[in-house]
């Protein structure tokens, strides 16, 4: 089967400056759930801008579904993939719904009608978005006020009405409480969706991903199963610190020293 994103001899770094991410190589078969970890500046949220299109690679191919995704239109990209940011929309007068309805935007033809009151079967799925979200009782407040846990429902909501075929998910737990982490990861794994997603918690990361890519000074450092990828050795190279993984409960038990 095609794998659903693959990244092959991926380099990525800002113009003028050297790389950032080097050599960069895997390949995510459809429907697997991956959580990319890392210390802060390893590379993680580079390597999403790669993978949902916003930043080209210097060196390498990123390919969805097979097909090189700069060979792709952004609209059909889209139509494939979804990406959920920390970075939030700054229009804060709209509502909940309307940010839930731009899921919508790339399936539509023509960008003109993308503004107009959505027909029949995108209102129905923008509203099963927002039921599954568990934001029907805000769905009409202006995006600005909600808090910053009902925020990112909202996003992921949007990327849920997108109905795309991979999600990319940068920090999806932030600003989360811990019921709605629970939740949004059960959530993320049930939808059949070839998920990639950015983790600080370990703990989340070895009970919800199928896989860990663990990135160390923009290259990869382990990328395997939870068990294999988040060994005693490879976190402490990781994050310079000193890892103890206690094994004995139903989930890895991580405690951490410098
Ligand atoms: N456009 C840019 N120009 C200059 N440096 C950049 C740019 N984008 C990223 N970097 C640098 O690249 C490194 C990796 O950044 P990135 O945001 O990918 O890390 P991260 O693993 O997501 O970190 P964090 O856990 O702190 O969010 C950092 O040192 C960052 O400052």
């Amino acid at each position: 089967m095609t794998a659903a994103v693959e990244l092959s001899g991926v380099c990525w770094g800002p113009r003028g400056r050297p790389d950032i991410l080097s050599d960069i190589n895997f390949s995510v078969p459809q429907g697997q759930i991956m959580a990319v970890c890392g210390a802060n500046g390893a590379g993680k949220s580079s390597l999403l801008r790669l993978i949902y299109r916003h930043q080209a690679p210097r060196r390498g191919t990123v390919r969805l579904m097979g097909r090189d995704i700069w060979a792709l239109s952004a609209t059909d990209a889209a139509r494939s993939l979804a990406a959920v940011l920390q970075e939030q929309p700054t229009d804060f007068a709209l509502t909940a719904r309307q940010i839930v309805a731009l899921g919508r935007l790339p399936h539509r033809r023509g960008w003109g009608s993308g503004l107009a009151t959505p027909g029949g079967e995108d209102a129905a799925i923008i509203e099963a978005a927002i039921l599954r979200m568990d934001l029907t009782a805000m769905a009409d407040r202006p995006f600005g006020t909600l808090s910053g846990g009902e925020r990112q429902r909202v996003m992921v909501a949007r990327a849920l009405a997108q109905q795309p075929r991979v999600i990319v998910l940068d920090e999806p737990t932030n600003h989360l409480d811990i019921r709605h982490q629970l939740e949004l990861l059960a959530l993320l794994k049930g939808l059949g969706l070839t998920v990639i997603a950015t983790l600080h918690d370990l703990t989340l990361a070895a009970e919800f991903a199928e896989r860990v890519l663990i990135l160390r000074d923009g290259r990869i450092l382990a990328d395997g199963p939870p068990d294999l990828a988040l060994s005693e050795t490879t976190l402490a190279d990781a994050f310079q610190v000193k890892a103890r993984i206690d094994r004995s409960g139903p989930s890895p038990r991580f405690s951490f020293h410098l």
